[in-house]
């Protein structure tokens, strides 16, 4: 790192344990051409805290000592709803303590943030101040999530937060899956599902139920959470709205997500509904239930996860030291998560920490494309279908709430859609696994548009390229074991590594180690 702003030492925003505010004053960010900045040399890092233990009153708790110690609410950052791409002219706007999920005339919403306030700050202020926080373990900010927290819900007490030390996810250097099967020695994959319930949605979530937790405790009507899912939203909705003590409800396609998916909000308590319809059939009844009861909806309809879901792409450009890499590539469903990386990227250059944006790829199953479908058409029709079954079955989605985000957040990063068949998204996991890595069925499907990019010369050698990896590959190992045994009809497996059956008997074991061991030595 080249230099940082001793201003940030001072920052009532983050005071390690050790450090007790001596200032407790209400805070006022001081504006950029007041702030006197200082650069320290790469080789002396910032003081690190002394060596004076502290330890918290014994009746409190972590989230007690944030509350006490906070100056954060004091600030002036805010965001709000407004309709999603509105007309500059338009003054339709909704606090985000109340309960709305559409705007006026039926669209999207979005959460947008008072730009003017933060960008009194400016982008090597944002990156110190962030850089700091990483792995901290003063509550909030060691989340991924909340070391961005005066750009997602700046607002929120910290005392109001559920947060299971969300983000932060490892950058893997696909070093051996590059180099080997696409000449690249620049190939990232962002593990966002090595996380609490094993995928990026718990990124969105500890946003929501935050959220939801604090309208609760101002006691608006909400006395549950719901929503539909594919597996890893529900997964996510009810461990963190368990760890909160508040009910959630989950509906899901029978017998269409993974036994690791189902198993998660069943231990974590949720009330699951199993229907005998698909992602898109659930979607529609969870809309007309939560606009009868009082159940809060938590699909990413509601842009609330979107803010927490961006935070990977600050991650990402964090880890590359506020590099900015030349594409991203992120598989696609419900189509959230492609505008939460825009949102992410854009806010990053817009606020002065990065000076251009990644291009973005969108990769979907083609047995699920309707965004595929659209991008080839020139963008000119969209029309949903009827999702066919898929290996990657958490993108099984034929009517994507958030289309009209993924459409806007492509057209403004020069963006592409690609597709895989089955037996490419499973080659391509199988292969990826076979470098060491352990990915879902969703990742194969962006490794395969990579690799078709890569192929027709879109994506040159040289570029600095991540890959998303959206689960654990661990909620998908039915697809593995199906895979590596041959057992999927139509489909030659040609990676296929089954184990061998032999005698338990020294001779037997030797015969089958030796025809192994040549066959290695003569690919050597
Ligand atoms: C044990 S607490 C640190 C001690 C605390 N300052 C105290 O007063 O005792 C820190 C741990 O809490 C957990 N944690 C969970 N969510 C967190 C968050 N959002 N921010 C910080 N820590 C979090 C992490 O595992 C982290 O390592
Ligand atoms: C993307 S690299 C930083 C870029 C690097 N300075 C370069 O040459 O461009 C840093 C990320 O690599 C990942 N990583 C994986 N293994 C690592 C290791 N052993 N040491 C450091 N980073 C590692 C981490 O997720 C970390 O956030
Ligand atoms: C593992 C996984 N990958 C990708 C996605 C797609 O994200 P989005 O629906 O926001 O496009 C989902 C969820 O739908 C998912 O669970």
């Amino acid at each position: 790192m080249a230099s940082s702003s001793l201003l940030l030492r001072s920052s009532p925003f983050f005071l390690t344990p050790q450090q007790p505010n001596p200032n407790p004053r209400p805070f006022t960010p001081t504006p950029k051409s007041l702030t006197i900045k200082a650069t320290i040399s790469s080789d002396k890092q910032p003081e690190t805290t002394p060596a004076i233990k502290h330890r918290r009153p014994a009746d409190q708790n972590i989230r007690q000592e944030a509350h006490r110690r906070s100056s954060d609410n004091h600030h002036k950052f805010s965001a709000k709803y407004v309709p999603f791409n509105a007309d500059p002219a338009s003054t339709e706007s909704y606090s985000l303590d109340e309960i709305v999920y559409r705007s006026r005339s039926g669209g999207l919403l979005d959460v947008q943030h008072d730009m003017e306030a933060l960008k009194e700050f400016d982008g090597s202020y944002w990156k110190s101040l962030f850089d700091s926080r990483i792995g901290k373990t003063t509550w909030p900010y060691g989340s991924g999530v909340w070391s961005k927290k005066e750009w997602v819900l700046p607002e929120i007490d910290s005392d109001d937060i559920v947060s299971a030390f969300e983000g932060n996810s490892n950058m893997f250097w696909a070093e051996r899956f590059g180099k080997q099967h696409l000449g690249m020695n620049d190939l990232w994959v962002k593990h966002c599902g090595i996380s609490h319930t094993g995928s990026f949605k718990d990124l969105g979530m500890t946003v929501l139920v935050s959220q939801v937790n604090r309208l609760r405790k101002m006691n608006r009507p909400v006395v549950g959470v719901g929503c539909a899912s594919t597996g890893d939203t529900s997964a996510a909705l009810s461990a963190y709205c368990a760890s909160a003590g508040i009910p959630s409800i989950v509906f899901l396609p029978a017998n269409k997500i993974s036994m690791a998916q189902l198993v998660q909000p069943i231990a974590n308590g949720a009330f699951v509904l199993s229907l005998d319809t698909d992602f898109d059939g659930c979607m529609q009844l969870v809309r007309e239930v939560t606009s009868e009861l009082p159940i809060y909806l938590a699909n990413s309809l509601n842009s609330l996860r979107l803010e927490g879901q961006k935070t990977a792409a600050i991650e990402i450009l964090q880890q590359f030291d506020w590099e900015v890499p030349d594409w991203v590539i992120v598989p696609g469903g419900n189509l959230g998560n492609i505008y939460a990386f825009y949102k992410g990227f854009h806010m990053c250059k817009e606020l002065g920490l990065v000076d251009r944006i990644p291009r973005l790829v969108c990769a979907q199953a083609a047995n699920a494309n309707p965004l595929y479908l659209h991008f080839k058409s020139g963008w000119s029709d969209f029309s949903p279908m009827k999702a066919k079954t898929t290996f990657a079955s958490a993108i099984q989605i034929g009517d994507p709430v958030s289309i009209d985000r993924a459409v806007y957040a492509l057209k403004n990063s020069n963006g592409i859609v690609e597709e895989a068949t089955e037996e490419e998204l499973m080659d391509a996991m199988a292969q990826a696994d076979a470098t060491g890595m352990f990915i879902c069925p969703h990742t194969g499907v962006a490794l395969t548009a990579l690799v078709k990019l890569r192929n027709s010369g879109v994506i040159r050698a040289t570029d600095r390229t991540v890959v998303v990896s959206t689960a654990h590959g661990l909620k998908f190992t039915q697809s593995k074991i199906d895979y590596h045994s041959k057992a999927i009809p139509e489909m030659a497996c040609r990676l296929a590594n089954p184990p061998v059956n032999v005698k338990a008997d020294f001779g037997s074991v030797m015969d089958v180690l030796k025809k192994y061991l040549l066959s290695k030595e003569s690919k050597q």
